[in-house]
């Protein structure tokens, strides 16, 4: 793979950390707080614009010092070290992420009731071990889950798994190709069953049925939910759908929280990913990016408010940014959402960078399109407009006010 050989030492360090990680159970708890730090030792950089400077610049530091003697992956020493800063590292994570106004908790402060213990508005702000908004509550889950599938899937294996696998497949050349084509924003089409917010949508599902008649309508590209929990989706779809003959590039649906998802979701036929700038902070998706870009992912980096497009606008290498209309604290849709953060200086930024913009969610009718392409947007990711119709072939050609399949 191409991006490989330049990737050493990233490389290298990753499977160092993994290695860490899989060979030493006692250290897991601590290994999660360590995703911190590879970013700042693969680009050198990020760490020094938070207020914890100093700290972290100690941090950074002794990181570098590691870094260095990567050259011998077998090192103990470095493992050692590695470890030894794991929990200090992990001491700055909420205090980083809240720099960057990151309220989203990534996991519980000590032991979670993970299952849900009544409306959220009903709870005490301070019940600290409860998850305060829906997106916290998946988030967490996730940790756990992914926790759990590392167990028994290693990133080693995944490596060689990816070795063999397809190339992936040209996500934002497809929607810029559909834009050219149809003169409309290209389509994303989502293969969702349900949502926390619309319940079950669709009661007869069938991915790779949905997945043909969206691509049948003109869909660019299909975004398949792959979390079972909250979405009743799952990566089996996911697999199903590219190997069932469509065409169209595969996002994977997913609430990554850790590098390991990013290898897994390209194993399972994924071409690109979600990254979510409420969850992940600065440098997790600087170093997720890296991980995706030498494993030819594509990265979709949503935002929902003018912080989150301040924070993405403000990292290199971002293609692709969607905004999402629902906020995902809250439920809440409103697509003039898009056209905010394309307003004024940040619209001016995303042509000079030459981003594609994504508007995301609630999108119904031929008049939601017309709007958010005037706003700026090259693509739309749309489910529930198109997945609840009899025939989703027809619910594009609604949603477009057109037939935009040839
Ligand atoms: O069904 P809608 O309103 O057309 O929305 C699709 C998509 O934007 C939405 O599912 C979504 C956007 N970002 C997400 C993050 C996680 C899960 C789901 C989403």
């Amino acid at each position: 793979m191409a991006g490989l050989a330049s990737s050493k030492i990233s490389s290298d360090f990753h499977s160092l950390l993994y290695t860490s990680y899989t060979q030493n159970p006692s250290s897991r708890s601590k290994f999660r707080k360590s995703i911190y730090f590879p970013s700042a030792l693969i680009d050198g950089q990020g760490a020094t614009s938070y207020s914890v400077r100093s700290r972290q610049m100690n941090h950074v530091k002794c990181g570098m010092k590691a870094a260095s003697s990567i050259v011998d992956p077998s090192s103990v020493s470095v493992v050692d070290e590695l470890k030894s800063k794991e929990w200090e590292i992990g001491a700055l994570k909420d205090e980083l992420a809240a720099t960057q106004g990151i309220r989203i908790r990534r996991q519980p402060p000590t032991d979670p009731p993970l299952h849900y213990v009544g409306p959220f508005e009903f709870r005490l702000q301070n019940e600290e071990n409860t998850p305060r908004n829906i997106l916290e509550e998946i988030v967490w889950n996730k940790h756990v889950e992914v926790t759990q599938m590392k167990e028994k899937v290693t990133i080693d294996s995944l490596k060689k798994a990816l070795e063999s696998a397809h190339p992936p497949r040209h996500f934002i050349g497809a929607l810029k190709a559909s834009y050219l084509r149809t003169g409309f924003p290209g389509l994303i089409a989502e293969v969702k069953k349900a949502s926390p917010s619309r319940g079950v949508l669709r009661e007869d599902f069938d991915p790779v049925e949905v997945a043909k008649a969206y691509e049948k309508g003109g869909a660019a590209c299909l975004s398949v939910l792959t979390d079972a929990k909250y979405f009743q989706g799952c990566f089996e779809n996911l697999e199903a759908i590219r190997n069932a003959g469509v065409q169209c590039p595969l996002l994977c649906k997913e609430f990554i929280v850790d590098a390991w998802q990013l290898y897994y979701a390209r194993t399972k036929g994924a071409d690109a990913v979600l990254l979510i700038a409420a969850v992940l902070p600065d440098l997790d998706i600087k170093y997720m990016l890296k991980i995706c870009k030498m494993i030819g992912l594509t990265a979709l980096v949503e935002v929902h408010d003018e912080n989150e497009m301040d924070r993405m606008l403000a990292i290199d290498g971002i293609q692709l940014i969607g905004i999402n209309n629902r906020n995902l604290e809250t439920f809440k849709v409103d697509i003039s959402n898009t056209k905010k953060l394309l307003e004024g200086e940040r619209g001016e930024k995303i042509r000079q960078k030459d981003i594609i913009v994504v508007g995301e969610s609630g999108l119904f009718t031929p008049a939601d399109i017309a709007y958010v392409q005037e706003a700026g947007v090259k693509a739309i990711l749309v489910g529930e407009s198109i997945v609840k119709q009899k025939d989703p072939t027809q619910g594009i050609r609604q949603l477009f006010g057109k037939d935009i399949s040839s």
